[in-house]
């Protein structure tokens, strides 16, 4: 079974340290959930190990198979980036075709979410529904791992249980690292909790760490109790 290694990350912009000696790893039917406050280096974690963004120093596989740039990491790591993505001027049946197989493009085309918008551009679509367009495009790649940069941003309560609920079940044949500030529910999902700060990623072995972090406030967690333990 593959896995996903990354190892000896690094990242600074000039004299400020982003990341510091990063080692975090993912393997197929494993869900990491990646929290940190803003500015922490989330989004900028997941570019590099995606190859969008440039590292000090990195050390990134899949299995035997180095990933030194987007071209190496076809196939076997995609990322959903926090901002809109689509084309526009093109329907997103189009787009769809473009983007995946034929298996997966035929599960789509029958997704009770997306059958209405099929024949509609990426332009005449509201936020949220473009969110689930490109989560979705992106779960359906043929990418072993991928990387969910604030997924459940701007849809509604049940889009993202839909999404929730959607990840779950093809968990057993990826990986997942995801990051969201609905923490609540990435705590919810994820196997292991990875919380960075100052640079640092640390794993949390409970979901109290993140009171005694200063993440959330007691009363925060005292109120959240609907997430299960990662
Ligand atoms: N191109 C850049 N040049 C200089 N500094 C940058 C650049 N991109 C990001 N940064 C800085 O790097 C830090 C980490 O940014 P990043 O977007 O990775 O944080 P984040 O944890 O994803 O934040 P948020 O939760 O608010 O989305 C921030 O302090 C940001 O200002």
């Amino acid at each position: 079974m593959n896995i996903l290694h990354i190892d000896s990350l690094t990242k600074s912009y000039g004299d400020k340290i982003i990341l510091s000696d990063i080692f975090l790893s993912c393997g197929i039917g494993q869900i990491k959930g990646l929290i940190g406050r803003n500015g922490s280096g989330k989004s900028t974690l997941l570019k590099i190990v995606f190859g969008t963004e440039s590292a000090n120093t990195k050390f990134i596989r899949v299995g035997e198979k180095i990933v030194r740039n987007v071209t190496d990491g076809r196939g076997l790591i995609n990322y959903l980036p926090q901002d809109h993505f689509l084309p526009n001027n093109v329907k997103i049946k189009t787009i769809i075709n473009l983007f995946l197989d034929k298996e997966n493009r035929e599960v789509l085309f029958a997704n009770e979410h997306l059958k209405p918008l099929l024949n509609k551009k990426n332009q005449e679509l509201s936020g949220g529904e473009r969110r689930i367009i490109e989560i979705l495009l992106i779960i359906h790649s043929n990418a072993q791992f991928v990387l969910l940069d604030e997924p459940f941003n701007g849809v509604s309560p049940i889009i993202r249980d839909y999404i929730i609920e959607y990840i779950k079940k093809r968990k057993s044949s990826k990986g997942f690292i995801i990051t969201d500030h609905d923490f609540e529910n990435v705590i919810g999902l994820a196997d292991k909790i990875i919380f960075l700060d100052n640079g640092y990623l640390r794993e949390l072995k409970d979901k109290k760490e993140l009171v005694e972090l200063g993440y959330i406030k007691k009363t925060t967690y005292n109120t959240g109790n609907r997430c299960a333990s990662p």
